[in-house]
């Protein structure tokens, strides 16, 4: 039996070459794999670089704690850096997080939170899974991504707002190191 999964990628240490190493890892696991483009918004936390954003769905014949254990090394394999952004020392951080925001309908808090609170409070995420999937029903709020997302937008200020990026994925990312901030 195959599960429909929705993915929230997000990093903001060699980001680019961090969600296609994502991606890259991430899609022979799917069937029907599909990605959103890529999108930046400002962190949560100031001070932190921008962060690039983007949504994966597919379907899984593993169940939840097989897939979470996957993502998780998938995660680990991106490795961990210093962050060091306009003179702040962030300390050791993941390149890379993957957090599953809908497992099927399934609603769980262990081996993690499922359905993630993300989908409808966090734009970074709302916005590209809008992108992917308009008509994705939320398992426990029974409202669609379009509606969810018609709902946030209006409410976003400046710092809040998610920009498309322009990167192509045909085209090799740039040569990245802890100065350039891409
Ligand atoms: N659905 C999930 N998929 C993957 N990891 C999860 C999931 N739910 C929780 N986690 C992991 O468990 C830990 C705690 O998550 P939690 O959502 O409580 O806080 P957070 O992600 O740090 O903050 P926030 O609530 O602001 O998003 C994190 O390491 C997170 O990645
Ligand atoms: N814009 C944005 N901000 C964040 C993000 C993220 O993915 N995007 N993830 C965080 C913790 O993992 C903290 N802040």
């Amino acid at each position: 039996m195959s599960t429909k999964v929705y993915l929230g990628v997000g990093s903001n240490l060699n980001r680019e070459n961090s969600l296609r190493f994502a991606f890259a890892k991430i899609s022979p696991l799917l069937k029907n794999c599909k990605k959103s483009s890529i999108w930046i918004s400002k962190p949560v936390r100031n001070g932190e670089p921008d962060y690039f954003n983007m949504v994966i769905s597919g379907d899984t014949e593993s169940n939840l704690e097989e897939f979470h254990t996957c993502l998780m090394k998938i995660e680990e394999m991106a490795g961990k850096e210093v962050m060091i952004n306009d003179g702040t020392n962030f300390g050791m951080k993941r390149r890379l997080d993957i957090d599953i925001l809908a497992f099927g309908q399934l609603e769980t808090s262990t081996p993690c939170i499922i359905p993630r609170h993300d989908i409808q409070d966090y734009p970074f995420v709302t916005c590209p899974l809008n992108e992917l999937d308009p008509d994705f029903v939320h398992p426990v709020l029974h409202k669609k991504v379009s509606e969810l997302w018609a709902k946030l937008e209006p409410t976003l200020s400046d710092d809040k707002k998610v920009v498309k990026t322009s990167i192509d994925w045909n085209v090799e990312a740039p040569v990245w190191n802890n100065a350039s901030k891409d």
